[in-house]
């Protein structure tokens, strides 16, 4: 039998064949991709890639070969494109960017819609973002204030994305596939619950409490040391604070924000009583026109996968060849087509920059029904 020391030499020889093959090869695809742009023909070509990979598996002999074979392909297949792609930047072929870039967003005389009601986590976030004397109104819903901002009764809106604690707030992914609006900026603050109660309650008169669903979550380390309390759901925060000062019944309390306590009369009966200490939730800011700020560092976009085997590596492997940090990956279900997702990324950058343009173009090609939900 051989020695290792000849085997691995061997292998050498073989690599160096691979390698230069390798070379030869992405050179002819490189002469495929001037082609192409020459001929405005599309570098992804689904039927020429499944002839391949039937083609090279059936000339090799074992099943484990005929996978492994299968895979090196469709890496090889991809490289290619990436190539290609690449060429379309550099040659200028890439079509209009969809989206204008600005200076600034002109916020001044905006009209900025929250949903809730007055003192509602998300008025913090909009007067975070847009200052104290920003001109904001409510709405009741997450829809409303996306109707609101489609139908252009508000400039801006400002929505719940991301709880540290509890997650994605799915609804809002959902909405932002629904409906045609962009996201334009993002601000991050603190959530901090109190349980609040009428003028005249103590702790020991509760019996009911209110509040939105996940913020009876991230006090639950709270709420269920009183097991006797009955923990009833509502559309929002400042929503319970309200219906505590309108019932006027002094065995219910609400879990909101101490600023949503004081706005509605309430005595706060216990203070920060949030399970994390540094529980904190990120707002988008969305609005109805296809703009991005010139200085914008992240994008959000999602798409639809077929459903293949591979399919979603296969795309995500656009944000390596690219040099993109992904910074999020979400997935919720397509309604109406059980077990199939869509997807849902944030990664750095500018919609401006060659490496974007290039790894949208791939992912646009290689996944159904892309969108940019934003730069910003
Ligand atoms: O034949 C082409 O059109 C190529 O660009 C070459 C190639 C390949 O690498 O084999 C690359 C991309 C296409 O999707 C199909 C095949």
């Amino acid at each position: 039998m051989a020695s290792l020391t000849e085997l691995r030499d061997q292998l050498d020889a073989v690599d160096d064949q691979i390698v230069r093959l390798f070379e030869k090869r992405m050179d002819l695809c490189g002469q495929v991709g001037e082609y192409k742009i020459q001929n405005g023909k599309k570098v992804f070509d689904r039927n020429r890639e499944n002839q391949k990979l039937q083609d090279v598996e059936s000339k090799v002999s074992t099943e484990f070969n005929k996978k492994g074979v299968h895979e090196l392909y469709e890496q090889l297949m991809s490289m290619s494109r990436k190539l290609q792609y690449q060429q379309l930047v550099q040659a200028g072929a890439l079509g209009r960017l969809p989206f204008i870039s600005v200076p600034s967003l002109h916020a001044g005389n905006a009209r900025i819609v929250f949903p809730g009601t007055e003192g509602a986590y998300s008025q913090a976030a909009t007067v975070h973002y847009f200052g104290e004397n920003c001109n904001c109104f409510y709405v009741q819903t997450f829809r409303d204030a996306m109707e609101a901002i489609e139908e252009g009764a508000a400039d801006f809106a400002v929505l719940p994305i991301e709880n540290s604690t509890a997650g994605s707030v799915d609804e809002m992914y959902d909405l932002l596939v629904e409906f045609e609006n962009y996201i334009v900026g993002e601000t991050i603050i603190p959530i901090e619950h109190t349980l609040a109660g009428l003028a005249d309650a103590e702790l020991s008169d509760i019996r009911k409490v209110y509040s939105k669903g996940v913020a009876l979550l991230q006090a639950s380390g709270f709420l269920n040391a009183h097991s006797d309390w009955q923990q009833i759901s509502v559309a929002n925060t400042a929503i319970a604070a309200q219906k505590i000062l309108d019932d006027q019944d002094k065995s219910q309390a609400a879990v909101c924000s101490a600023y949503a306590a004081k706005a509605h009369g309430l005595k706060v009966l216990a203070e920060k009583i949030n399970d994390d200490p540094d529980n904190c939730t990120r707002f988008i800011v969305v609005t109805n026109q296809k703009i991005f700020l010139e200085d914008a560092g992240k994008i959000s976009i999602c798409f639809e996968l077929p459903h293949t085997s591979g399919s979603l590596y296969h795309l995500l492997s656009h944000f390596i060849y690219n040099d993109l940090n992904m910074t999020r990956i979400e997935s919720r279900p397509i309604k109406g087509r059980n077990w199939e997702y869509r997807f849902f990324i944030d990664f750095e950058g500018n919609l401006a920059d060659a490496a974007v343009k290039n790894a949208i173009r791939g992912l646009r090609e290689e996944s159904r029904s892309l969108r940019i939900l934003g730069n910003y």
